[in-house]
């Protein structure tokens, strides 16, 4: 029969309590010291004055500190991100752009190259300018070079701007949305290839005007 431990005495059963308190106060204190040396040290702006408690779990306290786990002190981002990444650059292996605005150059690297989203209304609106040399013809400018009713049938096959109107040597076929746009533009790129602005639509809504429309 052993007598009951007293309080305070060392070894005995009620004195676990104090000392494990005390221990927690110290590591408590100790981490907080820590965390204010850090944040006095590294930490800058207001979110170093956060508590330990505000932190993510990876900037707790105990976790491996590195300068992306602390919210305060963010990476610097490097000026060129990964490659292949949203919004990286153009890869230097990619052709260069013609700077002077060439038709062909401009063509050349729509076909070619990939382009930045940024680029791609440029690299087209550069590659489908035309100059009224140019062979390629639109709906709008074969009104305007003809008579207002040279489509209407009877008129004349020709224009004085654009010479004999003939009928088509291919024709894009497609279903709604199949990309035919895309394609006629992309034939349209090259010098002697004449194209209508838009769909004529001959063989499903006008097929009755006739072949003197169609032309
Ligand atoms: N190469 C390629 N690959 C995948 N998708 C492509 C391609 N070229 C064109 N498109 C898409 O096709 C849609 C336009 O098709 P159309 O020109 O036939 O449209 S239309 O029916 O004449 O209005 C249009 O789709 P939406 O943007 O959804 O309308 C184009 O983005």
């Amino acid at each position: 029969m052993s007598p009951p431990a007293q309080p305070g005495v060392p070894g005995g059963r009620g004195s676990k309590g104090p000392p494990a308190r005390k221990l927690l106060c110290m590591c408590s204190l100790s981490l907080c010291l820590t965390y204010l040396c850090y944040s006095l040290m590294g930490g800058t702006g207001p979110a170093a004055l956060r508590s330990p408690a505000a932190l993510p779990a990876s900037a707790a306290p105990g976790a491996p500190r590195s300068p992306t786990a602390f919210p305060v002190t963010a990476a610097p981002r490097s000026p060129a991100g990964p490659p292949g990444g949203p919004g990286a650059p153009a890869p230097s292996a990619a052709p260069p752009r013609a700077s002077n605005g060439s038709r062909e150059g401009a063509a050349g690297a729509w076909l070619r190259t990939p382009l930045a989203p940024g680029e791609v209304i440029a690299a087209q609106s550069g590659a489908f300018e035309r100059d009224p040399q140019e062979s390629s013809t639109t709906d709008e400018e074969l009104s305007r070079a003809g008579s207002p009713g040279s489509r209407g049938g009877g008129g004349s096959s020709t224009t004085p701007d654009y010479g004999e109107k003939r009928l088509p040597q291919a024709l894009i076929i497609g279903v709604k949305k199949g990309g035919t746009r895309a394609l006629l533009e992309a034939i349209r790129a090259h010098p002697d290839v004449r194209a209508v602005g838009t769909e004529p639509h001959f063989f499903d809504r006008n097929y009755e005007k006739g072949l003197e429309w169609y032309r």
